[in-house]
């Protein structure tokens, strides 16, 4: 796939901004959001017209009514508009009322019907198109929500990661997991990728905190959920912030660049990024090592007929590990994923070498 710019007129090195209410609620509510953010260097005017809720009886989006709010928003502010679409109606509609871009929810990316929907809705038309990832971290169906896309017709795409739900402790509303967007940048370099901050905290306090992650990590842009009285939203009251609070968060994000032709940064980059790939060797070859010490227990596991977990010596390399890694400024989470994986490496060898056929004495 190659992905023709997402906003033709967005110069490479600068973020794309999105911001605007969660959702449209009255034509007073979206244009005084719009007007505190028109020449404010915000690329796009975001704002929900139909909203899928978790459950029934909440807020579902003020519908068609709303869109004509958003064209007043592209006269009288001068903002390009975006907005979700879910069905073929959504998008017929969105057409018909000239927004400038279009995007597809985490609840519509996660099922490949309503994706292909909007994909065969969308044949022939020359349109943006953002698409959240799935709710679920399913990385092949964020990939496949594109492929889609793109198979109708629709080169200027761009991705938003607003985080993945999780079953459990966090402080997130929706668990970042850089590391599906870090693949997904490795495997489409051009595809712009945008942080919805705003889903991924669902509260204000970490707004900046997560944005600047993601600007850290190359992202493209951001998307901020903006709404002039947040306390009092019809939707996601908790994690929209003022027009006021968005604009100082703006002004403090530091977007940077992919790379630089600065030769002395460059220079010292070959010459730290040469002893990384000679220490990421040596780990490997201790690693290796590692193994076949592994395999070497295994093979007096299965003379004398031993299982090969041993919990509490799994459980003793853990903990000391931990606490020496915590010395030596290694986090506790990167200590016990890295070691899980460890283990779980050194259990697969000792496995291949305990169901070899047993050599005859
Ligand atoms: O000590 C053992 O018995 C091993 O097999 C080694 C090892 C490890 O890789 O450290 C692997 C499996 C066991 O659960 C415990 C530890």
């Amino acid at each position: 796939m190659t992905f023709k710019p997402l906003l033709e007129e967005k110069p490479a090195n600068k973020p794309i901004i999105i911001a605007g209410p969660c959702s449209a609620e009255t034509e007073e509510q979206v244009l005084t959001t719009a007007r505190a953010l028109a020449g404010k260097g915000v690329d796009l005017f975001r704002s929900g017209i139909w909203k899928p809720r978790t459950r029934p009886g909440a807020f579902e989006g003020i519908g068609t009514e709303g869109l004509g709010w958003l064209r007043k928003v592209k006269e009288e502010a001068g903002l390009k508009v975006t907005t979700e679409v879910a069905n073929t109606q959504h998008v017929f509609e969105a057409l018909k009322h000239q927004i400038d871009v279009l995007w597809l929810g985490a609840r519509t990316t996660v099922n490949p019907f309503s994706v292909q929907e909007v994909a065969d809705a969308l044949k022939g038309v020359d349109i943006p198109v953002l698409i959240k990832n799935p709710i679920n971290p399913d990385f092949k169906l964020w990939v496949g929500a594109i492929e889609r896309i793109y198979k109708a017709g629709i080169t200027r795409i761009g991705v938003i990661h607003r985080g993945f739900s999780y079953h459990g402790e966090t402080k997130y509303r929706n668990v970042p997991r850089w590391q599906l967007a870090i693949d997904l940048k490795r495997e489409f370099p051009d595809l712009p990728i945008i942080c919805d901050n705003s889903h991924i905290c669902g509260r204000r306090d970490i707004l900046q905190t997560v944005a600047q992650k993601a600007l850290d990590l190359n992202f493209d842009g951001y998307m901020t959920e903006v709404h002039p009285d947040p306390d009092n939203a019809w939707s996601d009251a908790a994690q929209q912030i003022t027009p006021a609070q968005f604009l100082e968060m703006k002004e403090q994000l530091i977007f940077r660049q992919p790379t630089t032709d600065n030769m002395e940064f460059l220079e010292n980059l070959e010459h730290l990024r040469h002893e990384i790939d000679e220490l990421d060797e040596e780990m490997l070859n201790l690693l290796s090592n590692r193994m076949r010490l592994a395999e070497r227990i295994g093979e007096y596991k299965q003379r004398n007929n031993i299982a090969i977990l041993q919990s509490s010596r799994w459980n003793e390399i853990l903990e000391r590990a931990v606490t020496k890694g915590k010395l030596k400024g290694l986090s506790e989470e990167f200590v016990t994923v890295y070691l899980k994986a460890v283990h779980q490496e050194s259990i697969n060898h000792q496995e291949k070498v305990m169901n070899q056929p047993r050599a005859e004495a």
